[in-house]
């Protein structure tokens, strides 16, 4: 990447922190804009911790001209909150890394980013807010990106930092993968409980159903995933330490709108545009919606 690439990151939460230590620690720190006022942020890791300088700025009006490279670590809840900021930061010679989960951040973000060029990642590593603000990075950070020219500004960022970054010819099967393994955290929400439940035989009855209603739509959808792959997400589970969480799950338990459609509702609305059944959708996803907002 040349010495004057602008790098900005938008939404400095568990996985932003992240992202922004990795690049403040080879001296590549980005411009951090957030909702919330800090003074600096904090990455705790294994082998200790990262401080980024701050401060994280809350104005949009203080952006003064576009920048080449903008990740975006919002919730997808969120986005639309993030237009002043997508305004400012982005123009038609920007990339927007989505640092998100889901397979439809290029249509979600497309309306706010005056025409630059929308890259989805794959986030692939678990991180936790704390109640001190701080971030617990709870794996070795890692993305994957779909293999285009213009991902080219992102690996150049992160080369050569903690971040580690691969890239794939078949990104829409890798990314739905990922959806599959974040529809069936789902049900810690409805549990209440960590990846512990899953050691549970009925919970890994009802995960296994499940992730083969999903499996189902990631193929029409045109994802390549083998017959192997419901069990070998179930096995990843088992494998967790107990009170690993998921970011919906903290957000549940903050009382915070849920990402439920973008992990849940989309395995449901892509298989009703298919004809396809989807009836452990059918009651998961009204549930996972109730929780997030609206009455009672
Ligand atoms: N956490 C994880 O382990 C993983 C998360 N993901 C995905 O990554 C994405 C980000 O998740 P995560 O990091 O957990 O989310 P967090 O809630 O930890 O972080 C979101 C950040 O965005 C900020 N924000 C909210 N609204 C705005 C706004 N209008 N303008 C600027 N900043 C704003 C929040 O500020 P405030 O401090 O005010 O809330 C917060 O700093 C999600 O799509 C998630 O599904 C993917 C893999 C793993
Ligand atoms: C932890 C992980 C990687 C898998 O569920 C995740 O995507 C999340 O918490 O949202």
């Amino acid at each position: 990447m040349s010495d004057h690439s602008s790098v900005a990151l938008i939404g400095p939460g568990a996985i932003g922190t992240t992202i922004a230590a990795a690049l403040h620690e080879v001296g590549r720190a980005p411009l951090l804009c957030g909702r919330t006022a800090h003074p600096q942020l904090i990455l705790r890791h294994d082998e200790g911790e990262v401080t980024v300088p701050g401060p994280v700025l809350t104005d949009p009006a203080t952006v003064r001209h576009p920048f080449d490279l903008v990740f975006v670590a919002v919730k997808t809840t969120q986005v639309a909150d993030c237009a002043e900021w997508l305004a400012a930061l982005c123009d038609e010679n920007t990339v927007v890394c989505a640092l998100q989960n889901g397979v439809e951040q290029k249509t979600q973000l497309k309306p706010y980013v005056n025409g630059a060029t929308v890259i989805p990642s794959v986030v692939w590593f678990p991180a936790q807010r704390e109640a001190d603000a701080s971030v617990w990075l709870r794996a070795k950070p890692r993305l994957t990106l779909p293999d285009i020219p213009q991902a080219t500004r992102i690996t150049d960022a992160l080369g050569g930092t903690r971040c580690a970054v691969e890239l794939s010819t078949d990104f829409t099967s890798i990314a739905w993968r990922k959806l599959l393994q974040n529809a069936v955290a789902g049900l810690m929400v409805l549990a209440n409980r960590r990846a512990g439940m899953f050691s549970r035989d009925n919970i890994t009855e009802l995960a296994l159903a499940y992730l083969r209603e999903c499996l189902s739509v990631a193929r029409v959808e045109g994802a390549s995933l083998s017959d192997s792959v419901p069990q070998e997400i179930v096995d990843g589970f088992h494998r967790a330490p107990a009170d690993l969480g998921t970011s919906i799950l903290a957000d549940r338990q903050a009382n915070r709108p849920l990402e439920w459609d973008i992990r849940n509702g989309v395995i449901q609305r892509y298989g009703q545009k298919h004809g396809l059944p989807v009836p452990i959708s059918n009651v998961i996803v009204p549930l996972l919606a109730a929780g997030s907002e609206g009455p009672g």
